[in-house]
């Protein structure tokens, strides 16, 4: 074989061992590659849409019906136009009457003790024992001890003329014991009349949270229904709330407030809602004072004052001091105050449907030497009547 043609031989060995390792360099840096290759980031997993969050009313007939039920979704409510509220002025009922009306809430707080006392007095014994029951059951209703004491004298000298009693009897004695006590002839009219052009002016006074303010919206209210036109003065400046509560009151019935900053002067307020009064030709300015009994004479300083600034323009015809029945001898004690700073004209009695003591109502005026004008029977806004005795002794006694 010539020397060229076995060159030639060995450069092609060369070439197919050259092509041999190029093939596996390619198919091993392919494998590599897709061993290797750059993961492509996934997408973020896509939220389902939130349910709407139904109110649970609308939700629980869902659940009723079962799982899978379709509920079918209320058209979504369209927001309420803000609409524009005209207080509504209402017409309350005159004051004429009222007890009668309330006779029965008297009645039920009373009553156990005329059944009490009618039980005692029908004995057919009555000794010394069932006197000093008699006595106890007074004096527990608040009575009074000097009033019950008259009142079971005169009772045991009556008894002792009648000799034996019909059940009548004994009630008709009880009855006019009773009446005397509470006393029929004191004058209990409210001075609301005007002085020609110039308002009547009635003070409030006594102890926060005897229902003072309360009783100024129910007096307001019932001199409205009596046609009277009446204008409030919020001068108990001391509680703010008091204020707003006066406020509402007299809005529901047409009657204008007069109100100062919350801890200024009650004189200035008393003074301004004369004026207002005045201006606007109204029947009655009722004037709501404080009630802290901090010292007597601060008290006094403060009534006083407020006294004589309503006296620049108008007169203080009435001084109303509102007394709680329930409270017994300690708000007597308080209302002694009161009486000593200020020269009450009368009393309104609150409570008085929410206790058995109405004996209160002897022992206040006796003590206090003026007459309970009204009384306050419960909550409702027409609930204060004009004080009737005997109707209050009937509902004691019961039919
Ligand atoms: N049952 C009954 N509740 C009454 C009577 N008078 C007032 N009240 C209630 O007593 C509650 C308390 O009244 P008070 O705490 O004295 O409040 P107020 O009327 O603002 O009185 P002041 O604090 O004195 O101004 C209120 O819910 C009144 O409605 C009443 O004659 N009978």
């Amino acid at each position: 074989m010539p020397d060229d043609l076995e060159n030639w031989h060995v450069v092609e060995g060369y070439l197919a061992v050259i092509v041999i390792v190029a093939v596996v360099a390619l198919l091993a840096a392919g494998g590599l590659f897709l061993l290797f290759r750059p993961r492509r980031k996934a997408p973020p997993p896509v939220k389902p849409p939130e349910a709407p969050i139904l109110p649970e009313e609308e939700r629980r007939p869902a659940a009723e019906e079962g799982e899978g039920a379709t509920t079918t979704l209320p058209p979504p409510v369209k927001p309420a136009e803000p609409a524009v509220v005209v207080p509504e002025i209402e017409v309350p009922p005159p004051s004429a009457g009222r007890m009668v009306r309330l006779r029965s809430r008297l009645a039920r707080s009373q009553s156990s003790l005329g059944r009490g006392l009618l039980d005692l007095l029908s004995r057919d014994r009555l000794d010394d024992e069932v006197w000093d029951e008699i006595e106890e059951s007074l004096i527990t209703a608040d009575v009074g001890v000097s009033p019950t004491r008259i009142m079971v004298e005169e009772l045991r000298t009556k008894v002792k003329v009648l000799g034996s009693r019909t059940s009548q009897e004994v009630r008709g004695l009880l009855r006019e014991q009773l009446l005397a006590q509470v006393n029929p002839d004191l004058d209990r009219t409210l001075r609301v009349q005007k002085h020609g052009e110039r308002p009547a002016v009635v003070l409030i006074v006594g102890v926060n949270g005897t229902g003072k303010t309360t009783t100024t919206g129910k007096l307001a209210r019932s001199l409205v229904g009596d046609g009277k036109k009446v204008v409030l003065g919020a001068a108990d400046t001391f509680r703010a709330a008091a204020a707003d509560q006066l406020q509402t009151w007299g809005e529901r019935v047409g009657a204008d407030t007069v109100r100062g900053p919350e801890g200024g002067d009650p004189a200035s307020v008393a003074f301004d809602a004369t004026a207002k009064g005045i201006e606007e030709k109204a029947d009655v300015v009722i004037v709501d004072t404080a009630g802290r009994l901090h010292t007597k004479t601060g008290l006094m300083d403060e009534l006083g004052k407020v006294k004589r600034v309503i006296e620049k323009k108008a007169t203080v015809d009435e001084v109303l001091l509102v007394l709680d029945a329930t409270t017994g001898q300690n708000g007597m004690r308080q209302a002694q105050v009161f009486a000593e700073v200020v020269n009450i004209t009368g009393i309104a009695l609150t409570k008085l449907d929410g206790t058995a003591k109405g004996g209160i109502v002897i022992s206040v005026q006796r003590e206090l030497g003026v007459p309970v004008k009204l009384v306050g029977l419960g909550e409702g806004p027409d609930d204060l009547a004009p004080f009737d005795p005997e109707v209050f002794v009937d509902a004691i006694l019961g039919d």
